[in-house]
């Protein structure tokens, strides 16, 4: 076997750096999870590397010079194929970050094209006729077009990348995919000679997944959500690269008591968190008072401190739309977001002090903050809570048991059924 790493994933938010790095590691890739460019020597005898960037709403140029240096060290680390993962909502504005980033990506790779396919069966988020659907609502119909960062208006993937990008945008619809990976990729190599730069993939199943990624097998860069990359392990063992080692995934557990932190304000998050609150303890963190400079952090703390060793707390943003509507209408969406971030991160780190050694946190933009404050480098991938959120175990001193949740995954008992899987 090589000792390099055959994959190299670029992850716009950390929840879904977690979400890619359990699908390759299910496929038999040994993959690590590292929190920005690594500055320090990873592991040797690694598969797949997915560096987890904190990219999808920063701004376009920002996104796209971070993004930049990643493949620097991915390449450099002798990489052969490129992953960018966003979310499988297509969670973006109309000035990007998933076509900037993607050409960016393009260009520095020298390559002309790349297949666009966020679907992703498992959790409900399917693609029929370039229209992306979360369960039988189209996008815009779903919980997404009321997002407080990036509301998502348009179910049609074609028009929504083609309004981020200058090169063209092409569809493989859904009766040339279930062909199987012989058409998709003569569909590939038509749309690029036709002068498109991208395609967007349709997929209803993982079936459709597999023959995507057969058919991807030569491509230098690959974009999408974590379901396309369900059939790149089989490309590698094809090819003699990677061999049959599927990993157990089983990480070493933690003594110390548990928390969550929930900051997203999706509709399955907002059911977790009613579920959470029938019988057990929560606090809620409200923007507008934040603004007023009510210290809510000290308060969460003092709150918790009595309880955590007793059974685990709850402590959150989340709210529904008409009171995100109401706290962005005075403080304006990104400030109303990142007081809540921020109010997280630092109670995450309050938390730790008192001992907490396992976290659920729910969102990504949450994940992304709660992480860097808890200055976490790397992660170990574990078993599976529900499809796209793992228990991870942090490298390093002092690690933690996280559990990194995507605002829209879970079923609505899953912070209790998380913590039930570690105590
Ligand atoms: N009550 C609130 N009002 C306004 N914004 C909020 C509130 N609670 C949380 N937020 C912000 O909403 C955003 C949710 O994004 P994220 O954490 O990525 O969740 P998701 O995974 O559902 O997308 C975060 O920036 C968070 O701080
Ligand atoms: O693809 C997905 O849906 C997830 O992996 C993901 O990107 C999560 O993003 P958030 O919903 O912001 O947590």
């Amino acid at each position: 076997m090589v000792n390099k790493p055959l994959l190299g994933c670029i992850a716009d938010d950390f929840t879904g750096g977690t979400d890619l790095a359990s699908t390759l590691v299910a496929s038999g890739m040994r993959t690590l999870q590292v929190i920005g460019v690594p500055r320090e020597p990873v592991p040797a005898d690694i598969d797949a590397i997915v560096i987890a960037l904190k990219t999808r709403t920063q701004p376009a140029g920002e996104a796209v010079a971070d993004s930049l240096a990643a493949l620097d060290w991915l390449k450099a680390a002798g990489c052969r194929q490129f992953f960018f993962k966003y979310c499988s909502t297509f969670d973006s504005t109309p000035e990007g970050n998933i076509g900037p980033v993607a050409d960016a990506l393009l260009a520095a790779l020298e390559c002309r094209f790349a297949l666009a396919c966020p679907a992703f069966p498992a959790n409900q988020r399917t693609l029929y006729q370039g229209y992306l659907f979360v369960g039988e609502l189209l996008l815009s119909e779903s919980g997404m077009r009321h997002h407080p960062l990036t509301p998502m208006t348009d179910a049609n993937l074609v028009r929504v990348l083609q309004r981020q990008t200058a090169r063209s945008v092409g569809l493989v619809p859904w009766h040339t995919v279930s062909r199987g990976a012989p058409a998709i990729r003569a569909a590939f190599d038509q749309l690029e000679q036709a002068g498109h730069g991208y395609a967007i993939v349709d997929a209803l199943d993982d079936g459709h997944l597999r023959a995507i990624g057969e058919a991807a097998a030569g491509h230098r860069l690959i974009t999408g959500g974590s379901g396309v990359a369900l059939g790149l392990a089989e490309n590698f063992r094809r090819a003699g690269l990677l061999g049959d080692n599927r990993q157990a995934g089983a990480l070493p557990g933690l003594e110390g008591p548990s928390a969550v932190l929930s900051g997203s304000c999706s509709l399955a998050t907002n059911a977790q968190v009613e579920h959470w609150q029938r019988h057990r303890p929560s606090f809620q963190l409200d923007p507008l008072r934040l603004a007023e400079g009510r210290d809510l952090v000290a308060e969460a703390l003092a709150w918790a401190a009595p309880l955590v060793a007793r059974e685990p707390v709850l402590i959150y943003g989340s709210a529904r739309p008409e009171q995100v509507r109401a706290a962005q209408e005075q403080l304006g969406a990104a400030r109303a977001g990142e007081l809540v971030e921020q109010a997280l991160s630092r109670i995450a780190v309050g938390l730790r002090e008192l001992g907490v050694s396992k976290l659920v946190v729910a969102g990504g933009e949450t994940s992304g903050a709660v992480v860097k404050a808890l200055e976490v480098r790397a992660l170990r991938i574990g078993t599976l809570i529900d499809p796209g959120v793992p228990w991870t175990r942090t490298l390093g001193d002092r690690p933690l048991l996280l559990a990194l949740k995507s605002g829209n995954f879970g079923s609505v008992d899953f912070f209790e059924k998380a913590l039930g899987r570690v105590e």
